[in-house]
């Protein structure tokens, strides 16, 4: 099992310098994008670097936020009105806009009734010209009170996902390992958009097409009653029941297709995120077809599922548009009668008309609006319960910096279980003396990473304790913590961004000498050398531009330029060649130098040079010393190492062996330290 598996490997940063999600961005962590200098320039023609430069130049910087990236708790509420109510001058505007607009929208039918009865009707051109400059003035200002309400409203959605973006990508730093074994990336892509922008849809469209139409609603009815209440309230009558009852049934049922998109489209970012992730396994494999399988039956899903929202609102649109063509039916009928009997004027049943007709239009855009304000109240609640999580390992209110550490280590009494119901590792006790290197060795799945993961902090203990120099690390600062505990993981993780970005990573702002420094204790040099734009050469994402070798390099180089006390280190399993291993293994010799270290020893090369090893299995430590005194006592380690001697003498150099491998009889548990 991989250590620390993805991106959460490196050896962690300070307050303010925690992981950001690539280098190439802005990221959280405020980094202005011109930062790269002439690293963003590497691999690019000279004869375009002009050209780059001059877009960079005019690339807007986005500064760090006014808060700072914290530990605590994101203790703030997620509401509609919190959203709302972050820009208040531009919710002002936007809102004085909306009213402008509704009751400018309701002027057009009265003064076409003014047109017909008092200047067609009575002949008077004055009349007719007047009304329809007036018509056209309104038709303007119309125009213009929406291009505000637009524009403002837009501004304040804008802004106001923004921050809540920086708000959930923050809470995603702070949430411990945990959260990430147990939620699914993809879920977690969903939360970041189509959560966000269902927010964003209805803070920048929804809430003013809302207020515009029920107004309009309001105001229309008023306006009816006012014409004629009888009329009115005939048609209203004959209308409203109706249309009730069908949007009754739609509400429902769009209730059922959108929480079904909902699932769809976060199975199929999950299955997306997934494939692209292991694309070399599928290629090496020959899975594309599977693969293509598989997504086409989650896009299938999402497609059932638009299609079914589809299919209801195919109903739903002209059903009402039906019910309001019959209303408009019923009061020509009625209407007409009035006019023909002189109780209602020509103009007062065109407008009636027209009147009635901006009453059905909203009654449509409503409903649409309700599932937009469902669907938002929805990613409200995922996205409020993603805020709410509290990270399993966190820092604890009163915590403490960590001192400048001697590297002291001591496991008291550790039970852990990523299912506490079935301890992985049972009250285990262990003290690393300052500057002392302890191999980890036993069979696969015995729990050597796991301890590693302990003393790193990535997890908890569920009963003793893990201390450094005395301080139990429940009681230190996380920051003050990871920048004096170096990890390596596994697989190392490198981000799309330069070398330099790669290698100074906990430390961005150190000079290039350290850089350098680091690189030569690795034995990087030449791979910088050969690079086009040396330190300042581009990888691609993940690294995938460099070898597996260069990349364990890359990772060591990283722990030399954040210079912890204690290096935690998870000994990559995949084989290199012998050169290569070497450099690799000369590099972690250097990196251990002077430091506490864990390391989680797959080749028992490695450990051999430790000050101690011990054997991890069944839960505990079951045995531990020097490699000589372990291959004279004849137990656990010593039957490994004369399996791994005849290996690599066989020229098959094997990890440590695993559990079906006949194993010696049990060995007393030997105390650990
Ligand atoms: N995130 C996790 N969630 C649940 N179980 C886990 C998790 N990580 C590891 N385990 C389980 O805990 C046990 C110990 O895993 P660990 O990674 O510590 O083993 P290991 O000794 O380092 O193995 P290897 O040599 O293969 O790396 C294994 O049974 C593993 O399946």
């Amino acid at each position: 099992m991989s250590m620390f598996g993805g991106g959460f490997g490196g050896p962690g940063g300070g307050p303010g310098s925690g992981p950001v999600g690539g280098l190439s961005g802005t990221g959280a962590g405020g980094r202005d994008r011109r930062q790269g200098g002439p690293g963003a320039f590497a691999g690019i023609p000279p004869e375009l670097a002009a050209g780059v430069a001059a877009l960079e130049a005019r690339e807007p910087v986005h500064p760090a936020p006014d808060e700072p990236f914290t530990q605590a708790p994101d203790g703030g509420r997620l509401s509609l009105w919190s959203l709302l109510s972050g820009r208040p001058a531009l919710l002002v505007a936007a809102a004085v806009a909306v009213l402008v607009e509704a009751l400018l929208l309701q002027s057009g039918p009265y003064l076409v009734q003014v047109g017909i009865d008092h200047g067609i009707m009575a002949r008077d051109v004055t009349v007719l010209i007047v009304a329809a400059a007036a018509f056209l003035a309104s038709v303007g200002l119309t125009a213009l009170a929406s291009a505000i309400r637009i524009r403002q409203s837009g501004r304040l959605a804008a802004y106001a996902t923004r921050d809540l973006r920086v708000r959930v990508f923050a809470q995603l730093q702070r949430l411990s390992l945990d959260h990430y074994t147990s939620e699914k990336a993809g879920v977690t892509l969903t939360r970041m958009t189509s959560d966000v922008e269902a927010l964003q849809h209805l803070l920048s469209e929804g809430f003013a097409q809302f207020l515009i139409h029920g107004l309009t609603m309001v105001v229309v009815t008023t306006i009816l009653v006012h014409y004629d209440a009888t009329l009115a309230l005939i048609t209203l009558a004959l209308v409203v029941p109706p249309l009730l009852l069908l949007t009754l049934w739609f509400r429902g049922a769009a209730d059922i297709g959108y929480r079904r998109q909902r699932d769809t489209i976060a199975a199929l970012f999950t299955h997306l995120s997934e494939s692209l992730y292991g694309v070399r396994v599928i290629t090496a494999h020959n899975q594309q077809d599977r693969s293509v399988t598989g997504h086409r039956e989650v896009v299938g899903d999402y497609r059932d599922a638009n299609d079914h929202t589809g299919r209801i609102s195919a109903l739903y649109g002209p059903g009402t548009s039906v019910i309001g063509l019959l209303g408009l039916a019923a009061l020509l009928l009625i209407g007409g009668h009035m006019v023909l009997d002189g109780t209602l004027t020509i103009g007062e049943l065109t407008a009636f008309v027209l009147y009635l007709n901006a009453f059905f239009q909203p009654v449509q855009q409503l409903v649409q609006l309700y599932t937009n304000y469902q669907q938002a109240r929805a990613a409200l609640g995922k996205l409020r319960g993603l805020l709410g999580t509290v990270p399993a390992v966190r820092e604890a209110p009163g915590a403490i910096p960590l001192p400048p550490a001697d590297g002291a280590i001591e496991l008291r009494g550790v039970t852990f279980g990523y299912d506490p119901d079935r301890p992985v590792l049972r009250d285990v006790s262990l003290l690393i003396a300052p500057g002392e290197t302890i191999a980890c060795v036993g069979p696969t799945g015995a729990g050597k990473s796991t301890l590693a993961k302990l003393v790193a902090r990535l997890y908890d203990p569920d009963a003793g304790s893990v201390l450094i120099d005395g301080h139990d690390l429940r009681d230190v600062t996380l920051g003050s913590l990871h920048r004096q505990v170096g990890v390596v993981p596994q697989e190392p993780f490198l981000f799309a961004g330069t070398l330099r970005d790669n290698i100074a990573f906990a430390r961005p702002s150190v000079p290039d000498e350290v850089v350098w420094a680091a690189v030569d204790a690795v034995g990087l040099r030449d791979l910088v050398d050969r690079s086009p734009g040396g330190l300042h050469t581009v990888l691609h994402e993940r690294g995938q531009s460099v070898s597996s070798g260069e990349r364990q390099l890359i990772a060591l180089a990283r722990v030399f330029v954040a210079e912890p006390r204690v290096v935690v280190l998870d000994e990559a399993t995949s084989s290199l060649d012998l050169r290569s291993e070497l450099r690799v293994e000369a590099a972690i010799q250097r990196l251990l130098d002077g430091r506490t270290a864990i390391l989680v020893a797959h080749r028992l090369s490695t450990a051999r040079r430790a000050d101690r090893v011990i054997v991890v299995d069944d839960g505990g430590i079951v045995e531990s010393g020097t490699h000589d005194d372990l291959l004279t006592a004849g137990g656990h380690y010593a039957a490994m190492y004369s399996t791994w001697e005849s290996h690599t003498i066989s020229g098959t150099d094997v990890a440590v062996p695993d559990r079906s491998r006949p194993r010696p009889a049990a060995h007393p548990r030997s105390p650990a330290h």
